[in-house]
């Protein structure tokens, strides 16, 4: 398998709001970057959010480099032959698997042998997407989270026949690029979306039945809990394609998951209320 420190080229499927994002931020880390979208409009919006994005970094004085440096260094493109000189490749095309399946196939064919080929699927199974391939031990989930130049974090997604190597490669990648990192296994939603999309749904739902205004309801749930963004102000930022894609699968997946968690009820049963009794989830002094 590729080493990372043989990664020159990173190759990005996808210039929408995650791919141009990640492009952005391997660009920033020094690497050449190949962003393909499939018609050149998608490639060339890529590239603007890109540039004004570095400009508004630049200006806060946030840059290793000056923004056209960094700028320079991806190459925007609408030919899937270009990606051939990738030393990894992260995909960020839209939620579909059908459409991942087949970006992964032509990939396989494409990319050299070796070169780990990740997916940053919110939700869908990366071991289904990797059996695209003849190489599903070097597919990873890759999920950045949005937007990527800003949020410090990345969740990798381990599939049924992930390798090891290929587990290490992608959090050292991250780590590249400046983020931190957690793993999950493959299972729908892994830990961030199989959480979040629950909470933004009710969110919704409670808005939907007149429970507050849409203002109060994002502003109880920020000043109420601590997030910096509530679940209406959240969709909307995620994209609301984007969390129906989601939640479907989700949905399909798991079934109705609103009832109390049987845990928490066992849990208090068993006295153990958290913080106030020393012991919860995690053990306080
Ligand atoms: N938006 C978010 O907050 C968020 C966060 C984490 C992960 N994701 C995931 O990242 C992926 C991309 O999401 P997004 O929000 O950037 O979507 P987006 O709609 O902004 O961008 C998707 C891009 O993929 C392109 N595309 C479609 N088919 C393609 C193909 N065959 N080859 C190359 N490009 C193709 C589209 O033209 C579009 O430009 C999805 O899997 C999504 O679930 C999104």
């Amino acid at each position: 398998m590729r080493e990372l420190s043989d990664v020159e080229t990173v190759g990005v499927v996808g210039a929408g709001t995650m791919g141009n994002g990640i492009a952005q931020v391997a660009a920033t880390a020094g690497y050449d970057v190949v962003m393909r979208d499939i018609e050149s409009t998608y490639v060339e919006n890529g590239l603007e959010q890109v540039r004004s994005s570095l400009d508004r970094l630049n200006a806060k004085d946030a840059l290793p480099a000056d923004p056209e440096t960094i700028r320079s260094r991806i190459t925007g493109t609408t030919d899937l032959d270009d990606l051939a000189s990738a030393d990894v490749v992260v995909e960020a095309a839209v939620e579909d698997m059908e459409v991942k399946k087949g970006i992964f196939a032509d990939l396989d064919a494409v990319v050299d042998e070796g070169v780990v080929l990740a997916t940053n699927t919110s939700t869908l199974s990366v071991t289904e997407i990797a059996s695209a391939t003849d190489r599903a031990g070097a597919v990873v989930g890759l999920h950045f989270m949005n937007p990527v130049p800003v949020m410090d974090g990345v969740e990798v997604v381990v599939g049924e026949r992930t390798a090891d190597a290929a587990v290490d490669f992608a959090h050292g990648f991250a780590e590249a690029l400046g983020k931190e990192t957690w793993e999950s296994d493959d299972k729908p939603g892994f830990v961030t979306n199989r959480i979040l999309m629950p909470w933004i749904n009710e969110g919704v739902r409670a808005y939907d039945e007149g429970v507050a205004s849409k203002r109060d309801i994002d502003r109880g749930m920020k000043l109420g809990t601590n997030v910096p963004m509530g679940p209406l102000e959240l969709a909307d930022h995620i994209g609301l394609d984007v969390v129906l894609d989601a939640s479907e699968t989700l949905h399909e997946e798991l079934g109705d998951r609103y009832q109390p968690a049987y845990l928490v009820k066992r849990k208090v049963a068993a006295g153990d209320l958290g913080k106030k009794t020393g012991e919860g989830f995690y053990q306080y002094d």
